[in-house]
């Protein structure tokens, strides 16, 4: 019951977001169509009776009229709920929507999204149906003023049967509870159905792209793997629906039984005031309003929007479960490290006007949420203000996860990482994050211009000469001579006179993208495999360019290529989730370590073409 009552309250809060105005209308208009049923009863009854008594035809145009404008009135408020409604769905969904990615996007750390509880959280609460079953928190909200609503008119249609007899009153309105709560028992039979078979529907979904996507697409013809991918997806999907066929098949031969609850006390009240129409203790027009208000008792809670509004109510919780979910940095497995903790109040400033910062990593220990694998290891690392650092190991040994910690996505497990001294964990996130400018190896490719996709690097007022240096340093000068639409070709082929780029010019956008913050005042650049689809002589020409405005900006750079990461001030190597070597190449070298049997793999297998150009110090 408890619960019951604090749902109710939380669809009903959501009716804020409509704005006073739109939900005293859409009151008014339910409320009235809600009395309309009752209204028409004692409309026809008013002109049963003038028929009865009237002496000439003149004197039933006044309860013909009523009649009229009855009906009117409830045609006209049928047709200004709709769009009323659509209003206030709009609000309602909308202003949820819009609280709900601040929430997931405004998270400190990424930790807690990778949870597939918190992915199953997001599902529930975006409130964009997938299907007619599903239902929005503006759904929920509209169905509670539905609900008080009809209980208003059944009342007004109590009254009428009184006029009868008040033992009326539960014939009619017992039974009508009973049809709504069976009712209900079906919607929620049919809702928790859906609900059971929806992670099926995801899973064909998920096959998708592998048919339409040009870009999976490819594997899937290459390989002769389209019906298969079908079949896949059939199968998911007939998992889906025949759970579903079944239900629906099954809840239509059983409808019947709800028949009787609406037959029978209409049957016995239209007998009972039948018969007293006929003994003359009621008369014609009494028998007509009583007979017609007996039937509005069901009309109202027939028409009334009887569908559970469990789906809102889901839909909302997982809302609130989301928001404690992502304050406590996600559910953490029972061995799992401590969540990432959200940003603590107070915590100190960080101003993007500073100069090139020191970071430091002091014995930092990482394990990633709900993972047992111990990724760094008492990691120690400095990087002095204006330095070119690189970094460098074997696939998997935690390159990627320093940088990810470094930009506060998630918090060390054990030890911690320095700005300037302080901890990053007492740092305001977001202005460190405005001093950072990333390349991620999985950057994201905006369907937008190409000055769009640079510029995102530091969004807000666009600086024109800040944008082509950084296009130039990123080697995309010849890319953007080709481009339709110069700066304004979309990077899209779906789009009109959009253009495809190759993977190695995405790499270079991408670099333009983390230059350009940088021009915008970040203060640390960090390259993760920026250069790995680029040919030989661009990477050579583009690190040419980085290496020029070394100072400017700390660099941390992640690179498999030993002949690019080879021109760092200091290298460190990675290994077992520390640093085992550290130094300039050539100390490196001279230490005859695991660096220096990497570099020599690395000539060996490049010692034809530019690599070993390079590598003979040629091209330096
Ligand atoms: N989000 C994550 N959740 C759990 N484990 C992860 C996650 N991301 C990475 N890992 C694991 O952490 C380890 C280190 O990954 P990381 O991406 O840091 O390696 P890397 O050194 O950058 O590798 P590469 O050279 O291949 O890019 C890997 O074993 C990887 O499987």
């Amino acid at each position: 019951m408890a619960t019951l009552i604090t749902d109710r309250i939380l669809l009903l809060k959501a009716l804020r977001a409509a704005g006073p105005t739109l939900i005293v209308a859409i009151s008014a208009v339910l409320l009235i169509a809600s009395l309309v049923p009752t209204a028409t009863a004692v409309a026809v009854a008013y002109l049963v009776s003038s028929v009865e008594h009237a002496s000439a035809s003149a004197l039933i145009l006044l309860p013909l009229l009523a009649f009229a404008v009855m009906t009117g009135i409830g045609h006209l408020m049928d047709a200004a709920k709709e769009p009323l409604f659509y209003l206030a769905r709009v609000r309602i969904d909308g202003a949820h929507r819009w609280s709900l990615t601040r929430l997931t996007g405004s998270g400190p750390g990424i930790g807690a999204l990778e949870s597939p509880q918190v992915q199953g959280l997001v599902r529930e609460a975006r409130a964009d149906p997938d299907n007619w079953t599903q239902r929005t928190p503006a759904d929920g909200a509209l169905a509670q003023l539905d609900a008080i609503t009809a209980v208003v008119g059944m009342a007004a249609a109590c009254l009428v049967l009184a006029r009868y007899a008040w033992w009326l009153i539960p014939i009619i309105v017992v039974p009508a509870f009973l049809y709504r709560s069976l009712e209900r028992r079906r919607n929620l039979e049919w809702y928790l159905q859906w609900q059971r078979g929806m992670h099926e529907g995801l899973r064909s979904e998920k096959w998708e792209p592998a048919i339409v996507s040009s870009g999976e697409g490819k594997e899937t013809r290459i390989f002769g793997l389209a019906a298969w991918v079908v079949q896949r997806m059939q199968h998911h999907t007939r998992a889906m629906f025949e759970p579903v066929w079944a239900l629906g098949g099954r809840q239509l031969r059983q409808q019947w039984i709800q028949l009787p609850v609406i037959v029978l006390p209409l049957t016995l009240v239209y007998a009972v005031v039948s018969d007293g129409a006929a003994d003359g203790r009621v008369t014609a027009a009494v028998a007509t309003a009583v007979l017609t208000a007996a039937w509005a008792v069901f009309q109202v809670f027939i028409y009334n929007d009887v569908r559970d509004p469990v789906g809102a109510i889901a839909c909302l919780r997982a809302t609130v479960e989301l928001r404690n979910a992502l304050a406590d940095g996600g559910p953490a497995a029972p061995t799992a490290p401590a969540p990432a903790a959200a940003q603590p109040p107070g915590t100190a400033p960080v101003t993007a006007a500073a100069g090139a910062p020191e970071i430091r990593f002091d014995e930092v220990s990482f394990t990633y949420p709900r993972t047992e694998r111990l990724i760094l290891d008492r990691l120690s690392l400095d990087v002095r203000p204006g330095e070119l650092v690189g970094i460098v190991g074997l696939n998997g040994v935690g390159k990627s996860t320093i940088i990810k910690l470094l930009a506060g996505l998630y918090q060390p497990t054990g030890g911690r990482v320095c700005v300037d001294g302080a901890d990053l964990r007492e740092l305001d996130v977001t202005a460190w994050r405005r001093r950072l400018a990333i390349v991620y190896q999985d950057f994201i490719r905006y369907h937008l211009s190409i000055a769009d996709n640079i510029t995102l690097g530091h969004p807000g007022e666009i600086d024109r000469a800040a944008l082509e240096a950084a296009a130039r340093d990123a080697g995309l000068e010849p890319v953007l001579a080709e481009l339709p639409l110069g700066w304004d070709t979309p990077l899209s082929r779906d789009r009109t006179d959009g253009v495809e780029l190759s993977g190695g010019q995405w790499q270079q956008v991408v670099l333009a993208r983390a230059l350009y913050a940088v021009r915008m005042g970040a203060r640390v650049l960090v390259l993760d495999e920026p250069t790995a689809h680029l040919d030989v002589l661009t990477e050579f020409d583009v690190f040419q360019r980085l290496v020029a405005h070394k100072g400017d900006a700390t660099v941390v750079l992640i690179s498999h290529r030993l002949s690019t990461v080879r021109q760092a001030d200091r290298i460190a190597l990675i290994e077992h989730g520390k640093v085992t070597e550290s130094g300039s190449h050539d100390e490196l070298m001279a230490l005859g370590g695991a660096y220096e049997q990497l570099f020599a793999i690395q000539a060996q297998r490049f010692s034809q073409g530019y690599d070993d150009r390079i590598e003979e110090g040629e091209l330096l």
